[in-house]
């Protein structure tokens, strides 16, 4: 009971009932006297005839039963085993239905009950008058009715559970709540806890990247057309307007907008090239072929379709859309705005500091160099050429994460003018190379001949010699053997460092990932809490809350969630809620003391037990809720 403390204990008796003169002093001279508890408790006694020393009324002689207990008993447990006996709560409709109890627990797996302060793990069993010669107690071994259900269930008040009573809990609506959850076919949910399947859906055939920023508010009056191909609520993701000023994509000018798919409620991201005049149909050709192309640093491309809906010829390709996406240039190369800085030395005064550019580390330029590369391998082995390797076409969609966009772009815009693979893929290299001078001297000119010796000097003060050489072989004039495949080769070793970077990153995730999973089962186990401890409905209904199953579960949220420190302080102590709620959920053989709020008695039961309970009592709640669609 390390978090259990109660402030003014004399109202508990913690003490060991075998010091207790009281408790002991009729054990000496009047077992013979003293009725049986085994008739109080079940009605009769297996053991009358082999050997039990208690008296045994005869069958005309009623038994007190549980009702009159003495006062000492009173205080020393006020929760009688017969309480604890309390039928599991079944639904009358339900009741013949209802599988009979489970059976009862294994002899390794008793659920004690005690006197507050007597653990029989510290202190040996309780020294229970009545008990001596009993198999160990087992709290759901009801005395059989004629019907095959308890002798108690057969004496439940029939308008307790009345099938109207749940329809004016309009919050219970089964049909209002995941169905998976609430699965209509109750054996089967029983028997097969939740998965966690259930609750994540399947990702769309196409990976499509997170949608996480679905609260996109599209500008007022951009004059956008409201549906465009199967595509609506068009929002662009830069800049626009007669201020700002505009780059071409080849001869034309070009906006990137986030729009929602109708067919299936995602976003893509849509590029739409102004005033463009598809001639021939199958400049679309391309496009079929960079759909089949998938790979981790490639922003897939969808489809391509002209319209007019912009009031003009527009061209417009679909790609994945990547929330949040920046492209290198916005990244690295953008001059940042200047700072306002305070200055409190010589008075108060203020003055703009301007942002220096930062040096990309090595290790980040490598992990571009890889990733690209791997990229251009792709795009090169199915007979393609990438065409377009830029600062500002290459966007970093996560950390360090970049891949290539408006892949497929080029070839449709300039599909009238055929050119020779081999030497695209070639120029695949050279841009490459001048991307990689950009990068590592932040300057989109690095490599052009005023600035290339200067450059040069600048990569080699900051740089290893290998990057210096990489960007050189990738820069210099094709020949047979300047490939993909050779600069795979020239930088293998670093090809290595980056797969065990991966791997590391995706067990560093699936570990997050994991104890996300934790978390699931918690929220799932609390909403079941949720669910049982003190339903409105019950609440003048003892039997629901202060008996049985469900008394344990609500001792057992006292345990975890109501604890006192010994000022009488509450606990709040997180560690302690998740290391109970994660043996509940492993249910283990471990056992807790729960004690009566009345502090009169406690319950030694296990986590194992406690689970079974929960179990238990949610299952009868989910099959009451499922019961008028039937
Ligand atoms: N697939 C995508 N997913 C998410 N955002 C994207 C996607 N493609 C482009 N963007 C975003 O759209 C914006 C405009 O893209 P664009 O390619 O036009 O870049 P840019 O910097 O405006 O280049 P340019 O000035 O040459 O047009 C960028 O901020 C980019 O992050």
């Amino acid at each position: 009971m390390a978090f259990f403390a109660r402030p003014q204990s004399t109202a508990v008796r913690i003490v060991d009932p075998n010091s207790q003169d009281e408790l002991k002093a009729p054990k000496k001279d009047s077992t013979q006297r003293k009725q049986c508890r085994n008739i109080m408790i079940h009605g009769y006694c297996k053991f009358q005839d082999k050997g039990c020393i208690y008296s045994h009324p005869s069958p005309e002689t009623p038994s007190p039963g549980p009702a009159s207990p003495s006062p000492q008993e009173t205080r020393t447990s006020t929760i009688t085993p017969r309480a604890l006996n309390a039928p599991v709560f079944v639904p009358k409709a339900l009741a013949a239905a209802t599988p009979p109890p489970p059976p009862p627990l294994s002899a390794e797996q008793p659920l004690d009950i005690t006197p507050a302060g007597t653990s029989p793990i510290a202190q040996g069993p309780p020294d229970f008058q009545g008990y001596e010669g009993q198999e160990a107690y087992d709290p759901y071994a009801y005395p059989e009715g004629e019907n095959g259900l308890s002798k108690q269930m057969e004496e439940l008040d029939p308008h307790f559970y009345d099938d109207n009573q749940y329809v004016a809990y309009s919050e219970y609506d089964p049909n209002a709540l995941d169905a998976s959850y609430y699965s209509p076919v109750p054996p089967v949910y029983m028997r097969q806890p939740l998965d966690y399947h259930l609750y994540t859906p399947a990702p769309p055939a196409g990976f499509v990247a997170s949608t996480s920023d679905s609260h996109l508010i599209a500008p007022i009056g951009s004059n956008l057309p409201d549906e465009l191909q199967g595509y609506h609520t068009l929002v662009p993701l830069e800049s626009t307007g007669d201020t700002v000023e505009r780059r071409k994509l080849g001869n034309w000018y070009s906006t990137v907008y986030r729009a929602i798919r109708s067919s299936d409620g995602l976003p893509y991201a849509l590029r739409r090239i102004e005033n463009y005049r598809l001639m021939h149909q199958s400049a679309f050709s391309a496009i079929e072929i960079w759909s089949r192309i998938q790979h981790p640093n490639i922003i897939t491309v969808k489809e391509a379709f002209t319209t007019r809906s912009f009031n003009d010829n527009s061209l417009v390709f679909v790609h994945t859309y990547h929330a949040d996406a920046q492209t290198l240039f916005d990244v690295h190369l953008k001059p940042k705005p200047p700072t306002m800085q305070t200055h409190y030395q010589h008075g108060r005064s203020q003055h703009l500091q301007a942002h220096l550019p930062t040096i990309i580390p090595e290790r980040t330029i490598w992990s571009y160099i890889v990733q690209i590369a791997s990229a251009i391998k792709k795009v090169h082995d199915v007979g393609q050429a990438v065409r377009m390797i830029d600062v500002t076409k290459i966007l970093v969609t996560g950390q360090n994460r970049i891949r290539i966009s408006s892949c497929g772009v080029i070839d449709v815009l300039l599909h009238d003018t055929p050119q020779d693979i081999g030497i695209l893929q070639q120029e695949d290299l050279t841009m490459f190379g001048r991307l990689l001078f950009a990068l590592c001297c932040n300057n989109v000119t690095a490599s052009s001949g005023q600035n290339f010796q200067k450059s040069l000097d600048f990569m080699g003060r900051n740089y290893s010699p290998d990057i210096k050489n990489v960007a050189l072989f990738l820069i210099s004039k094709g020949g047979p053997h300047r490939s993909i495949d050779q600069l795979l080769d020239l930088i293998r070793g670093n090809v290595v460092v980056e797969m065990e970077d991966a791997l590391n990153a995706t067990d560093r995730l699936e570990n997050e990932l994991l104890s996300e999973l934790e978390n699931a089962r918690l929220v799932r186990l609390l909403c079941k809490f949720g669910f049982i401890n003190e339903r409105p409905e019950f609440a003048r209904e003892p039997r629901w809350s202060e008996t049985g199953d469900r008394y344990i579960i609500k001792l057992f949220r006292d345990y975890v969630f109501h604890q006192v420190d010994e000022h009488g302080n509450p606990v709040v102590n997180l560690s302690h809620v998740l290391v109970c709620l994660n043996k509940l959920d492993a249910g283990t053989d471990e056992k807790v003391m729960l004690v009566a709020r009345d502090e009169q008695s406690c319950l030694i039961v296990s986590y194992k037990e406690i689970k079974r309970c929960i179990e238990e009592a949610f299952g009868d709640l989910t099959r009451a809720s499922t019961k008028h669609r039937r």
